[in-house]
């Protein structure tokens, strides 16, 4: 057996084909505010990759990049200005934002409308709920490539390692709401192998290169890497699983892509709902 291979970025490339006929359809094409605060480098090649993205398809973006010292008050007024300027409709915070700057605050001051990235409290709730609401991007991305390649999910025992409030809890969230009978794992999780042994999906989600281990990955399961590390590592180790598998995202080209993906789909759904 050779495992499907969950190719994120041919998937997204297919899908911004589909969104670039939906702007032009558009009278006024939607903006992306972006916010990076800080200069951290590998922040602002993501922030880049997001401004692209809107690029390609034909959206607009406005880049807000804030300094280091940014206190949270000031924050909180550019998400203000941004939440009340009717061109803009997607607001994306790029996490995570220095220490002295209350992260959860500036989220959730982000209007519901507006949280195209799905990191507001209340969307997050609203989607957990099984409400309208834009999804986090990297767990509604991944559900995206799971949905294109037909990955059955109802019944299945997936465990999702990390708890993250914008991958792993999230996450866990969709899975359940797609019926998947779901563990959530983190750096507490006494037994990590044995939990992992079970898993029908596997989805890396906790930020360390390679704490999952290949040889706890039972035969014929689903892989999603979420993890993205230097030297190309995810947060599973891939040795050997590929002929013994059903499917898994390669890193780079599998999650990534779709992260990006998602959060352009719904700054599009945004416009048309909202604008
Ligand atoms: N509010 C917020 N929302 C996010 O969605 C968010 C964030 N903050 N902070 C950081 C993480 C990271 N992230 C990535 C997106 C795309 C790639 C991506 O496309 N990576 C390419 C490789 C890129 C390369 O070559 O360096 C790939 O996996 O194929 C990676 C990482 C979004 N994040």
């Amino acid at each position: 057996m050779s495992a499907l291979i969950l190719d994120g970025k041919t998937l997204a490339k297919q899908r911004e084909q589909m969104l670039k006929q939906r702007v032009d359809k558009l009278e006024l094409k939607p903006v992306l505010a972006t916010i990076l605060v800080g200069d951290d480098p590998a922040s602002a090649t993501y922030v880049q990759m997001k401004v692209n993205a809107c690029g390609r398809v034909g959206m607009g973006s406005r880049s807000v990049t804030l300094p280091e010292t940014t206190s949270t008050e000031e924050l909180l007024a550019t998400i203000s200005e941004l939440n009340n300027d009717p061109q803009v409709c997607g607001i994306l915070l790029q996490h995570p934002v220095p220490a002295q700057i209350d992260e959860r605050a500036c989220f959730d001051a982000i209007s519901i409308r507006k949280d195209v990235d799905g990191v507001t409290t209340q969307g997050f709730g609203r989607m957990a709920m099984g409400e309208q609401a834009f999804g986090s991007a990297t767990p509604a991305g991944i559900m995206t490539l799971l949905d294109h390649y037909g990955i059955e999910l109802a019944g299945k025992h997936a465990v999702v390692v990390g708890r993250s409030p914008i991958l792993g809890k999230p996450m866990a969230a969709m899975l359940l709401n797609a019926n998947c009978t779901v563990t959530v794992c983190h750096s507490r999780t006494a037994d990590l192998a044995d939990q992992i042994g079970r898993a029908d999906i596997v989805v890396g989600a906790v930020g360390k290169p390679e704490l999952i281990r290949a040889a706890w990955i039972k035969d014929g399961a689903v892989v999603v890497d979420a993890g993205y590390h230097p030297g190309g590592l995810g947060d599973i180790e891939k040795d050997g699983l590929e002929s013994r598998v059903s499917a898994l995202t390669p890193v780079p080209g599998g999650v990534g892509p779709m992260t990006i993906n998602a959060l352009i789909s719904q700054t599009l759904e945004a416009a048309e709902l909202f604008a």
